[in-house]
């Protein structure tokens, strides 16, 4: 599979970075879907904006692709606030969250990405900051040396994370809100898909954009990966308006799956049919077999072939569905007990 179209990959070339900025939705009004975490946000927002106070800290959790960073910058746009950007594995001292959070001016938002990679010594600095808005820092150095406590503005944090299983249980009870994003259905992602065509100023009719939103893996960073590949066959071998035919073609050249899975998925599915006869099989014992971690397929690929009917969680493990067997062209065997279907 192509990389960009992996959920997981934010590597984007430079031209692709721009276009990817270009399709973030900016308000609550660009962004579809997350209807319930949407409409509590925007209560929050509204009620901290009356009260002109810092929103309650706010942890976005769910796989990848499907919106944390974007409703991050949407909310200190909708704050009116600025934010600073940074990432858990960058934060390796806590001189440097320091320096961040001692610049940042009432009610703005620290948005603090990959969030289950603090090093344990930086987040339990950043417990009183969140609590209390104090921190302490070090000052003069050698026999002088000294912290104080120092006041901080009152500033929201925002943290995401596609691992919450990976939180500590203190990190997670100092964020007042919480949030779970789900997989898109295909109908939002076609209107995501018509929204990025018309931003990217590309025809596409309702029959494409339905096609490559199926095939996006509920996820709305595929369906722009994939809308913006489909937009070069169209451009070089049609007549630069995306119709189902082309669509199509250039799906099957990505050799993108009917149902949007990837690499990973399918793999999940073939070792679970072949290795281990259907399943049960339990998660660790499966994940050596695809040589993957364990939370990664729990946190990222498992969340989505159960949604979509390919696996069960069942008290003895994993097991695939009849559903799985037909999409991957197997058959099942009968000593499992199952009969042909
Ligand atoms: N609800 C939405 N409506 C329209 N576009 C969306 C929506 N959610 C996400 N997108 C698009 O998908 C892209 C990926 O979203 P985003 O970067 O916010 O995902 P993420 O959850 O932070 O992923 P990761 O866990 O990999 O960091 C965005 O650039 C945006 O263009
Ligand atoms: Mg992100």
């Amino acid at each position: 599979m192509n990389d960009n179209l992996n959920p997981s990959n934010d590597n984007f070339s430079p031209e692709e970075f721009d276009v990817e900025k270009k399709l973030r939705p900016l308000s609550f009004d660009d962004f579809s879907g997350q209807d319930q975490v949407l409409e509590n946000l925007k209560i929050f927002v509204e009620a901290a904006n009356q009260r002109n106070e810092a929103l309650d800290h706010t942890l976005f959790h769910g796989p990848p692709g499907l919106g944390k960073t974007t409703l991050a910058h949407i909310l200190a746009s909708e704050l009116g606030a600025n934010i600073k950007v940074t990432s858990g594995p960058v934060l390796d001292k806590p001189g440097d969250l320091a320096g961040l959070l001692t610049n940042l001016d009432e009610r703005d938002v620290l948005f603090i990405d990959e969030i289950h990679r603090l090093s344990p010594i930086v987040e339990e600095y950043l417990y009183s900051a969140m609590e209390d808005y104090k921190i302490d820092i070090m000052i003069e150095s050698g026999p002088n040396a000294r912290t104080v406590q120092i006041n901080l503005n009152p500033f929201t944090l925002i943290g995401a994370t596609t691992r919450s299983g990976l939180l500590t249980s203190p990190m997670r009870a100092r964020f007042g809100i919480q949030s779970r994003l789900q997989y898109y259905d295909t109908e939002l992602l076609t209107t995501i898909t018509q929204r990025s065509a018309s931003i990217l100023n590309v025809p596409i009719s309702m029959e494409a954009a339905v096609e490559i939103a199926g095939r996006s893996r509920g996820t709305p960073r595929i369906s722009n990966a994939l809308l913006r590949r489909v937009r070069d066959f169209a451009q070089i071998k049609g007549n630069g308006s995306i119709d189902i035919t082309i669509a199509k073609f250039a799906l099957k050249a990505l050799n993108v799956d009917a149902h949007g899975l990837d690499e990973m998925d399918n793999k999940i599915l073939m070792t679970i049919i072949d290795k281990f006869k259907g399943g049960p099989v339990g998660i660790t014992t499966l994940a050596t077999a695809v040589s993957e971690s364990a939370e990664t397929i729990e946190e990222v690929y498992e969340p989505f072939l159960i949604q979509q009917g390919f696996i069960m969680r069942t008290p003895r493990g994993r097991e695939v569905t009849d559903l799985a067997y037909k999409h991957l062209g197997r058959v099942k065997s009968n000593i499992q007990g199952g009969l042909f279907n």
